[in-house]
């Protein structure tokens, strides 16, 4: 891969946090549907403003299912010069959020202008200059979050590079990444506080544990294993073999943790038996020759 010599014309990647905030979604559509899948991901309060007739089966099935994390307001959006005429006002200012999935430019144009002027991030799905932040293509495991972005240049090719992620990952991310969070939160109980010493100490702790551990070493932890790997390890200042933890819980644990240090050696251990084959076949060269 070539160097990242990037230094503009690119957009920030971040996981906004949108839990207890308000979304409003105006059209339910297939687009529309889209986007509150994406947002029921984050536990945001969602208003889908929408006629009912237009509505898009996976839309209904999402307002069938989560009645109290989606609101609908079964009416259309309207400008009539400027103005908003909707039958119930709706305040755009009082969402954190504002994303349309309208089958129609000029009304979606006038949503994104009210929005940019009281500066209300906003999305126009499929129109790049309306839009705030774009969406991209994702792949989520538990806690992990991948976005494909293309920056707009090639929305088929993000999703066709997202299969190629799903592809390279082992399925043990989400579980081990679930874990590992509930690890850091007990040993921030045992060793509170931000920053200082402590603060450094707990990230060193945690940094050679998750290079010295498998993904698959950590997915089989639980709670009672967490302790004794805090008890052992965190208290010691050491981080123990995974099989001294995980593999003292269960034999399917034992089995499993020590078939994954054996197969990571594997390398070692066949460059070791080619050493010994060369130097005997040196070794009988030179026998050979004498
Ligand atoms: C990521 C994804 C998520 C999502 O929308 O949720 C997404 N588009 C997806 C698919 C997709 N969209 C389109 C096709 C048809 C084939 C093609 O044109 O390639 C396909 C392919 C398909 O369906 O497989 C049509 C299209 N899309 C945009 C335009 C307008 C334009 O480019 O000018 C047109 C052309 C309309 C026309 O030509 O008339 C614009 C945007 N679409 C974006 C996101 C943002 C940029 C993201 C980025 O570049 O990374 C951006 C800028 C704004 C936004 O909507 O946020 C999802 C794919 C990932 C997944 O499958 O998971
Ligand atoms: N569906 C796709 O895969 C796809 C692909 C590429 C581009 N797009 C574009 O994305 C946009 C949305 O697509 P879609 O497939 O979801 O369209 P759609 O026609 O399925 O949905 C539009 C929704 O908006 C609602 N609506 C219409 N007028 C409204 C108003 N005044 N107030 C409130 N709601 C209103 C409709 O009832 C409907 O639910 C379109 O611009 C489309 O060209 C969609």
């Amino acid at each position: 891969m070539a160097e990242n010599k990037t230094v503009g014309g690119g957009s920030l990647l971040i996981a906004w946090q949108l839990k207890g905030k308000k979304v409003l979604i105006v059209g339910g559509g297939e687009v529309g549907a889209q986007r509150i899948d994406s947002l029921l991901t984050t536990d945001a309060h969602i208003d889908l403003v929408s006629p009912s007739a237009g509505l898009h089966p996976r839309s209904k099935g999402f307002l069938e299912k989560y009645p109290s994390r989606i609101t609908h307001i079964d009416q259309e959006f309207a400008f009539i010069d400027g103005r908003q005429t909707t039958t119930a006002f709706i305040d755009v200012g009082t969402y954190d959020m504002v994303l349309t999935a309208l089958d129609d430019n000029a009304l979606s144009r006038q949503i994104v202008e009210v929005c940019r002027a009281i500066r209300v991030p906003v999305n126009a799905a499929d129109i790049p200059e309306l839009c705030d932040f774009y969406f991209g293509g994702q792949v989520r495991d538990g806690p992990l979050q991948i976005m494909i972005s293309t920056n707009g240049n090639g929305p088929r090719i993000a999703a066709l590079i997202k299969d190629r992620v799903k592809n390279a990952l082992t399925g043990k991310e989400g579980d081990a990444l679930t874990k590992v969070g509930i690890l850091r939160t007990k040993l921030k109980e045992r060793a509170p506080g931000v920053g200082g010493d402590v603060g450094r100490r707990r990230m060193r702790w945690m940094s050679k544990l998750c290079e010295q551990w498998s993904l698959e070493d950590f997915a089989l932890l639980n709670e009672e294993a967490m302790d004794q790997l805090l008890d052992e390890g965190w208290e010691h200042n050491a981080v123990p073999l995974p099989v001294q933890v995980v593999g003292k819980r269960k034999i399917g644990g034992i089995l499993e943790a020590i078939t994954t240090d054996w197969v990571r050696s594997l390398p070692s251990f066949t460059s070791f038996l080619a050493g010994i084959g060369f130097a005997h076949i040196v070794f009988r060269l030179y026998q050979a020759r004498k």
